[in-house]
């Protein structure tokens, strides 16, 4: 028995004369959805078909549950949403559903699941007429359909509408909690911040960061940003607070996160001549940058 639904050890891919993907470890638990991020180039199409067994690898081991990438028994266990998911053109999403869940052996609620993705009203109408945001929904009804183990999505939110994007979450937090391991790349790091649990990233092949948000950010001890806004004069209260001006009224300070209470406490010894304090965090942009910078070695 494993408790990880997808294993990955020192997973290595030559491309030519290229290493492409270089001793490449994840591990991702049931229920847990992990963001892979990286440059363009930087493995994740290649990692995911190698989790699909779509490509032969040079070295390593991949498991989902304990079955090899490719086997039977990892495709029943293994669904995948491409960024651009096609379907026949002819058939209605119904039809197109209804034919997944006969090959795939499942019993399904096709019609529920097709109003679970928001295609109630479109269901009985042709996918050649569905727009893009339709048909990604209707490749998540395939995904939810199998009931997987381990759930595959490259840029699943690519093209939709924000409205869209928050129903294609939400839909995937489900999927995680039915105890699916669920691995989203992606380049949208705003959307990937507030809805997983880890972060991955890869860079030229490597994996350069794999951790929770809190603990990469502490781990790159990037600088908090403080914000404080000044009752009448900002150039004075930047002065005595050694930041800077940012606009009319406000100063803005960085501080190193283990400083962070002393100079909240220099802020509040100011008294009235602050009016109020914003702190940001490093965001995950900043992280990304910080890990994925092309200097980094
Ligand atoms: N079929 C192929 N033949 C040769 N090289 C390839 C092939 N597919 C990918 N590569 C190379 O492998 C490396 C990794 O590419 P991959 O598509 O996995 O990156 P990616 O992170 O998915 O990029 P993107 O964000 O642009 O989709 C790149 O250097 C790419 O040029």
């Amino acid at each position: 028995m494993t408790d990880k639904a997808l294993t990955i050890e020192t997973l290595c891919k030559d491309r030519g004369p290229t290493r492409v993907l270089s001793d490449v470890s994840l591990h991702v638990a049931p229920g847990e959805r992990v963001a892979l991020l990286g440059h363009n180039g930087a493995g994740k199409s290649t990692l995911i078909k190698s989790i699909l067994g779509l490509t032969r690898i040079d070295g390593g081991s991949i498991r989902i549950g304990t079955a090899a990438p490719g086997s039977a028994q990892a495709r029943r266990e293994t669904a995948y949403l491409p960024e651009a998911v096609s379907f026949h053109p002819a058939l209605t999403g119904r039809e197109q559903l209804r034919l997944f869940a006969r090959l795939s052996g499942e019993r399904a609620d096709v019609s529920g699941l097709l109003e679970r993705v928001g295609l109630a009203d479109a269901m009985d109408r042709r996918i050649g007429a569905y727009s893009k945001g339709m048909r990604q929904r209707l490749g998540l009804a395939q995904v939810l359909l199998g009931k997987p183990r381990v759930a595959l999505l490259d840029e699943p939110t690519s093209g939709l509408d924000p409205i869209s994007r928050q129903d294609l979450y939400a839909i995937i937090d489900e999927l995680a909690g039915q105890g699916a391991a669920v691995l989203i790349a992606s380049h949208a790091l705003t959307e990937v911040e507030a809805r997983t649990d880890r972060i991955a990233i890869l860079r030229k092949g490597v994996k350069v960061a794999d951790d929770t948000l809190a603990n990469l950010s502490a781990l790159a001890g990037l600088p908090i940003r403080l914000r404080v806004r000044a009752r009448e004069n900002a150039d004075a209260l930047a002065a005595r607070l050694g930041g800077s001006r940012v606009n009319g009224a406000s100063v803005e300070l960085l501080c190193d996160p283990a400083d962070k209470m002393t100079a909240l406490r220099s802020i509040a010894a100011m008294g009235e001549a602050v009016v109020d304090v914003d702190m940001t965090p490093p965001r995950l942009e900043d992280l990304y940058r910080h890990y994925a910078k092309e200097t980094l070695q």
